[in-house]
């Protein structure tokens, strides 16, 4: 019997999206008032999930406390008031898109994770646009 337990967190953020190999013109028609080169900031809303069998010591899944402390070390204090493209090293090279982003988060979390759980990163960057990651299924 697998449960999954779900932890929401927060951070502020800044990014650019933009491609330094392109001009800026072609970055203004893909990505828009993204491209705005003194960039612009989101609230992302973060959902961190844990699937596995409960313990049957605990009733645990996972402790909830642990994954609180996981995503804050790993993740607020890393991303939280942070410029995504100048101050995150995973994005030096990599446009802080939504999915990029959360593809970062679920390989920062993973190795923290029991490998017998499965892990589900949900990032919301607006109220309404939210990408989900699970992993390299394929
Ligand atoms: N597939 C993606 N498309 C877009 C991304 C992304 O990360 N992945 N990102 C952006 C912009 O960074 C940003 O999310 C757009 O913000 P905003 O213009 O505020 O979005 P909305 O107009 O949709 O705002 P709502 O409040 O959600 O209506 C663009 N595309
Ligand atoms: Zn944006």
């Amino acid at each position: 019997m697998k449960v999954k337990v779900s932890r929401k967190a927060h951070f502020n953020a800044a990014h650019r999206l933009y491609r330094p190999d392109w001009s800026f013109e072609k970055n203004d028609a893909i990505f828009g008032l993204c491209n705005n080169p003194n960039f612009h900031g989101h609230n992302y809303e973060l959902i961190v999930s844990v699937t596995g069998e409960i313990d049957p010591e605990t009733g645990f899944v996972i402790d909830v406390k642990v994954l609180k402390d996981l995503i804050k070390s790993e993740i607020e204090d890393a991303f939280d008031h942070k410029n995504l493209n100048i101050e995150v090293p995973e994005f030096k090279n990599l446009n802080p898109t939504a999915e990029n982003i959360a593809v970062v988060i679920w390989d920062k979390l993973r190795p923290h994770i029991d490998n017998s759980k499965d892990l589900e990163v949900v990032l919301y960057e607006t109220p309404r646009n939210f990408v989900t990651y699970v992993g390299n299924t394929l």
